[in-house]
């Protein structure tokens, strides 16, 4: 505010604080254009009726809700709105933090906070504090409980700021599946649909391999149920990272749907037992020999690329003798696991393959 004060070509000041995610290339532009000495876009967390003004005020200066707060965040009543409080993101004329706005201490204050100091002493100066709804301007981020342990912790963000985590991880065609033919058959009652981006795949391998623990591929397996794992693969369990409750998330939210499309009249919770990444590589586990997963149906992501990152890999129905192996990196298979769907893991030739494997039930 200081530089913008000093400096004669400074026309405005534009403060956007780190938790605004801004999605409207004309923010500024249309700001600019309704003329006021301070305006602000309303902003607000999806699904929620926490925005970034006040509609009135309390007694003792603190927040209120006005009548007609709802309808505005809502946009049942759509304009411009003079408020006594905003915070966040707003747009102040430089000639009024010349004259107005001139004091050096706007922001602070004996008793209130920061933001509360600066909106009481620009409504003391007389100056309008406006906020309008009129168009999509963006959200604010949740972040109260962002976790910071994880490599990648926006992977953790499922809950807190699911738009967010949706626009970064969830593959750009995953929302054409539910009306056009994305959805592929490789093999009979085998689906095949984009579900990651390739940010997505990248973080998973790379938390995975910061945590490092791989299983050694043997058959004693105290991580489950019984110690004992029939068909063991290298591998790191969802859980192992904490990951179980996001991963069920992602389960519910994303594969549900596409799993009871394709199988009508089937309903799932996505409940499942056991989720993991498993790597393979040509002198470690290059390879899983034919089984039945322990599913009723199960997710296979595959995590990277086939003569990029890896050469060979894939797997194989033998029930069918159909193999996918042209695999894509982002999408997933989906198939039965008990009964019909023996199958294998193909022999990875070179470079590193990883797949992130999903047992699930009702
Ligand atoms: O390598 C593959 O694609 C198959 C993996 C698999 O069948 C499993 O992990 O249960
Ligand atoms: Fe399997």
């Amino acid at each position: 505010i200081d530089m913008c004060r000093a400096d004669v070509d400074c026309e405005y000041f534009f403060s956007v604080d780190v938790e605004v995610v801004l999605k409207n290339e004309d923010t500024l532009k249309i700001l600019i254009e309704h003329n006021k000495m301070f305006i602000a876009p309303m902003m607000n967390k999806p699904g929620r009726l926490w925005t970034n003004f006040w509609g009135a005020l309390s007694a003792d200066g603190y927040y209120a809700r006005s009548e007609d707060y709802v309808d505005i965040v809502q946009g049942r009543r759509v304009g411009i709105w003079n408020v006594p409080y905003v915070s966040l993101v707003y747009l102040v004329r430089a000639d009024v933090l010349r004259s107005e706005l001139k004091a050096a201490d706007l922001f602070q204050s004996p008793t209130l906070d920061p933001d509360m100091a600066f909106c009481s002493k620009v409504r003391d100066q007389g100056v309008f504090m406006y906020v309008t709804n009129m168009y999509n301007f963006g959200r604010v981020l949740n972040t109260e409980n962002y976790q910071t342990k994880h490599l990648h912790n926006d992977l953790w963000q499922i809950f807190e700021n699911p738009v967010d985590w949706e626009e970064r991880y969830i593959h750009e065609n995953y929302s054409k599946i539910m009306k056009d033919d994305v959805v592929q058959n490789p093999c009979p009652d085998v689906y095949w649909f984009p579900i990651f981006t390739e940010v997505a795949c990248r973080h998973l391998i790379e938390e995975m391999e910061n945590y490092g623990q791989w299983s050694g591929g043997g058959n004693v397996d105290t991580r489950i149920q019984g110690g004992y794992e029939n068909v063991p693969t290298i591998d790191i369990h969802m859980n192992q990272i904490n990951f179980q409750k996001e991963w069920h998330k992602f389960l519910l939210e994303y594969v549900a749907p596409v799993t009871e499309k394709m199988f009508p009249g089937y309903y799932t919770r996505a409940q499942f037992d056991l989720a993991f990444v498993v790597r393979y590589k040509p002198d470690e586990q290059p390879l899983l020999r034919p089984h039945h997963d322990a599913s009723t149906f199960t997710i296979n992501v595959a995590l990277n690329q086939v003569g990029v990152d890896f050469q060979g890999g894939g797997s194989r129905f033998l029930r069918y003798n159909c193999s996918v192996q042209a695999t894509k990196q982002g999408w997933a298979l989906m198939h039965p696991g008990r009964l019909t769907h023996y199958h294998e893991g193909l022999r990875t030739t070179a470079g590193t393959r990883y797949i992130a494997v999903s047992f699930v039930d009702p």
